[in-house]
């Protein structure tokens, strides 16, 4: 698979295209996360610390990511015990515009930002090849993405993400400390109840 479109800017190395998607093709895409939601429903993961995460999530694909006082890790059923529904094919074709690399994902990451839901500095390191990268979409609300460094601590850049925007942490970027500091309620009119939705897609497996 080759990817066709080219990044709007770069930040530290992280790949964005601003405006990647058009209004009608997120649209499509909330739709076919709300089937997701449906048949997956989004729950609040456990820090392994014992907090409860201010971001909802569910996934789609052949893994899901959870978290809970053992851990994080991927898993292949929802804490329910149904299988994760298959990913979208809206979010595919997105993959498929700005990956480069001939492997499917197999985690559709949802995050779902309510109130007051930020994401604090991370890596996402639960992967056995980060030579796969991490694709990201913005749907909703506006979201405040800080990118910082590949060890904790050190300067930061931040960058406004969009609904439609999509982000690609990938290459010497991939491991890249990065979080959420804040989404601006009322900033989009994509979701009638508001808040805003994070699509992650990861190769999972080496
Ligand atoms: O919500 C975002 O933009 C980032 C999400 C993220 O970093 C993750 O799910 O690992
Ligand atoms: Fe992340």
């Amino acid at each position: 698979m080759t990817g066709t479109a080219e990044p709007t800017l770069t930040l530290r190395g992280v790949s964005i295209y601003e405006g990647l998607l058009p209004p009608e093709a997120q649209a499509r895409m909330v739709a076919e996360l709300r089937e997701v939601v449906r048949r997956a429903p989004l729950f609040s993961p456990m820090t392994p610390y014992g907090k409860p995460m201010r971001v909802r999530m569910t996934s789609a694909g052949r893994y899901g990511w959870v978290s809970d006082r053992s851990g994080y890790r991927y898993e292949t059923r929802h804490p329910s015990g149904v299988a994760w529904p298959p990913v979208p094919p809206t979010v595919l074709a997105v993959w498929a515009a700005v990956s480069v690399v001939a492997r499917a994902p197999e985690c559709c990451l949802v995050n779902f930002y309510g109130d007051g839901a930020k994401m604090g500095m991370h890596q996402d390191r639960d992967e056995a090849n980060f030579d796969f990268p991490v694709v990201s979409i913005s749907l909703g609300d506006e979201a405040l993405f800080r990118v910082g460094n590949r060890t904790r601590g050190g300067k930061t850049e931040s960058v406004w993400l969009r609904s439609g925007d999509v982000a690609v942490l990938g290459g010497a970027a991939r491991l890249l400390y990065h979080g959420v500091d804040r989404v601006v309620p009322g900033s989009s009119t994509l979701l009638p109840d508001g808040g805003r939705i994070n699509v992650t897609l990861r190769v999972v497996d080496g």
